[in-house]
């Protein structure tokens, strides 16, 4: 007899034809039987129906890897508290997504595979339950965050520095959801810049995206005094403790900020391990933190920064290395003994991933910001893991 996992899985594949149409049929459904839910949604609905499927996916696919399913539902459980998310809601979800896949099903859908699906839901929510329980013990569901600094580097990209009303506990290399009062209900998440400090101030690094709600309030309409919301800090992008290899740390862009949480951390650390910090942009004119990288670097011994221009020939006088990150790393070359973090426009991450697999190293030693670790939790939360629109 087929277990529910495999039950579920094979069901699946009856929806996913019409998913797009079954997303949006579950949103109708669910804010037509619960209108006040839909206060927990931004006002645009615009790629919130895909992170319900991805968040779907995401949990059937793991449905026979208890371990990695558990710790994705605790992360979701734990980041739905910011978005006022009780127990009553994940039943009024359950009932939608059950009477959607049921309509989507079509003939193929039967008793047995929706006593499957009801069972795997029921575990799911409960699961999620359990973790905002067992984080609200010790932390709040989301801090009020007071803008103490806001240094506007370029006409699209600011530098602000948050201090939370409460200690937010992050490690270096991980990121928050923030909310502007402009734009209530719509989150974006933005990697920490830095390494945990005495104050408990927060750097973020922000690029306004064309059309950005939030990443354009934070550039152009944020002043030191304002307050954000901020969620908690997620994602696994953190040094791995066992580990003193040498670090190598490849940047694109704004996708800098987590890469400098780590730089700092190593250097906080006092190991005396070489770290090599690769940092992408298109032109000059965005090395928007070369002097504090600088400042750094001329106090660490072993600490190098290279910056990278793609897209501009090298002009006289001009620093750093000219190229695609890919032929840049083969240049520099010697990396096999090192620990890689990649972070930057996705693109970019997967050709330097490429590069270090085709310059061997090992891909376990091989780390990028995860896509999915806030994910989006049945539709309910708004990250995203552009960063930063
Ligand atoms: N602000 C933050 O906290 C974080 C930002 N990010 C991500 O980092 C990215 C930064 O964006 P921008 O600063 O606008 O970077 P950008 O567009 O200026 O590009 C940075 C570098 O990546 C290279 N690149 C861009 N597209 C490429 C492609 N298709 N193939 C190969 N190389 C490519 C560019 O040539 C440049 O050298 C965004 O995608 C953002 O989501 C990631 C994590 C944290």
């Amino acid at each position: 007899m087929p277990s529910d996992a495999t039950i579920i899985k094979e069901s699946f594949a009856l929806i996913e034809p019409d998913a797009e149409k079954a997303t949006a049929y579950f949103h109708g459904r669910l804010f037509a039987e619960h209108p006040r839910l839909r206060a927990l949604f931004p006002p645009a609905m615009d790629g919130q129906r895909d992170r319900l499927l991805e968040a779907l996916v995401r949990i059937v696919w793991n449905l026979d890897r208890p371990e990695a399913l558990g710790g994705y539902l605790h992360r979701l459980g734990r980041d739905h508290r910011r978005l006022g998310l009780r127990p009553e809601h994940y039943a009024a979800v359950g009932t939608a997504l059950i009477a959607t896949l049921r309509r989507f099903g079509g003939s193929g859908w039967t008793p047995r595979i929706e006593a499957a699906w009801t069972s795997a839901y029921s575990a799911a929510a409960a699961a999620m339950i359990d973790a905002a329980e067992a984080d609200a013990a010790h932390a709040p569901p989301w801090w009020a965050a007071e803008v103490v600094a806001h240094d506007r580097r370029r006409h699209d990209l600011a530098v602000v520095t948050v201090r939370p009303d409460q200690p937010l506990t992050f490690t270096a290399g991980q990121y928050v959801t923030v909310q502007t009062a402009r734009w209530p209900r719509v989150w974006r998440p933005y990697s920490v810049a830095n390494a945990p400090r005495p104050d408990g101030t927060l750097t973020l690094h922000v690029r306004a995206v064309p059309a950005g709600w939030v990443s354009g309030t934070l550039v152009r309409y944020t002043a030191v005094g304002d307050t954000l919301t901020l969620g908690p800090a997620q994602g696994a992008m953190t040094l791995d403790p066992a580990s003193d290899r040498a670090l190598l740390l490849i940047a694109g862009g704004t996708g800098l900020a987590p890469l400098k949480a780590l730089l700092e951390q190593a250097v906080a650390e006092d190991d005396e391990r070489p770290v090599h910090l690769v940092w992408s942009v298109r032109t000059a004119h965005d090395l928007y933190d070369l002097p504090g990288l600088r400042a750094i670097e001329a106090r660490r011994p072993g600490l190098r920064v290279t910056p990278v221009i793609s897209d501009e020939p090298a002009g006289e006088g001009e620093e750093g290395e000219r190229g695609g990150v890919s032929e840049v790393l083969e240049r520099l070359g010697g990396w096999e003994g090192h620990d890689a973090y990649v972070c930057g426009p996705t693109p970019m991450v997967a050709e330097a991933v490429g590069a270090l697999h085709d310059l061997g190293v090992p891909p376990e030693r091989v780390r990028c910001d995860e896509a999915d670790v806030d994910a989006s939790g049945l539709g309910l939360t708004t990250p995203e893991r552009a960063i930063a629109s």
